[in-house]
């Protein structure tokens, strides 16, 4: 049986920032992969890599035994992965129910399935009372929810997510952490960054962390902490020591905060004394310049 994900010496450059370096990536089947590493550790640059985004610099992928730079396998891949991209790729002028409807449209789903599942999808995930809303006026919460719920939609055996959890309110975090657990368990296969580590956690079976374009780890949930937290293990392998001080003593003590007297405790700007007078309303103000230009 072939990986639901493999990668054997990929690598991205941008001009000379070399950003994914000849990365070796095994993701079994049924499994739920946490994708870790700091900022600017390559995990997004990888992630478009593995969805046909971006084209690698060097090296192979294979997504479901198939590689997505051949043409001919690369609509069968679509067909059976779902992602949510970094940048979340929705369509400002269309509802939450017509996103999803053009979505299953391109996965050629029947108009009848398409109707129900974005109608559960969006009760779900709590859209449905903004499913008449341009995605435009979303707020990024909502936006991120749209994109999962197109994600799930086709019902695929791969899903990419790209910070799912990022901008999004601790009731749905729990929703797509259950969506999730239920995905993995039917056998289908999750691969997904985040910088939430107490999510990662709780949810994922094997993690892989990338730290300068580098992969520095790849193991089971269990294998990786051995007793410890994952954040502690985290920390030792992005190098930072965890006795690493935090040494801005102007931060400690207060000193030069803003707002201040240099030196002094007290307030840098007098306050005006009380004239006992409201302050003026910015809107009377308003209606009386215009009046003087617009004498009626
Ligand atoms: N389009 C681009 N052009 C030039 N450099 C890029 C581009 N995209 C990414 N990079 C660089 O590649 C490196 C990896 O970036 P990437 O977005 O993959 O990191 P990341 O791990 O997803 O970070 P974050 O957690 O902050 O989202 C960074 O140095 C980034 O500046």
């Amino acid at each position: 049986m072939t990986y639901a994900i493999e990668t054997k010496k990929l690598s991205r450059y941008f001009d000379d920032v070399h950003a994914v370096k000849s990365v070796d990536l095994v993701v079994q089947r049924g499994s739920l992969y946490g994708f870790l590493g700091p900022n600017g550790a390559g995990k997004s640059t990888t992630i478009k890599m593995l969805t046909g985004i971006l084209v690698p610099s060097s090296g192979e992928v294979s997504i479901l035994g198939k590689n997505p730079w051949n043409r001919a396998d690369a609509i069968s891949i679509k067909q059976q992965t779902g992602v949510v991209p970094e940048n979340l790729a929705l369509f400002d002028n269309l509802t939450a129910r017509e996103y999803l409807t053009f979505t299953g449209r391109m996965y050629s789903m029947d108009p009848s399935t398409i109707r129900e599942r974005s109608e559960e999808l969006l009760s779900l995930l709590k859209l449905e009372e903004v499913e008449k809303k341009l995605t435009v006026e979303y707020s990024h919460g909502m936006k991120k929810k749209l994109a999962l719920a197109a994600a799930l939609l086709p019902n695929p055996d791969l899903l990419f997510l790209d910070e799912p959890f990022e901008g999004v309110d601790a009731v749905t975090s729990r929703v797509i952490r259950d969506i999730l657990a239920i995905y993995v368990r039917r056998g289908s296969t999750v691969f997904v960054t985040s910088h939430v580590l107490e999510i990662v956690e709780r949810i994922c079976t094997h993690v892989g962390i990338i730290a300068g374009g580098q992969l520095v780890e790849q193991a089971s949930l269990d294998e990786l902490r051995q007793g410890s937290s994952l954040e502690q293990r985290f920390l030792e392998k992005v190098g930072r020591p965890q006795e690493e001080e935090i040494n801005l003593a102007w931060l400690e003590d207060g000193r030069g905060r803003s707002g201040l007297a240099p030196g002094g405790n007290g307030p840098a700007i007098e306050e005006p004394a009380d004239s006992g007078q409201d302050c003026p309303d910015p809107n009377s103000q308003l209606s009386e310049s215009q009046s003087r230009e617009n004498p009626s």
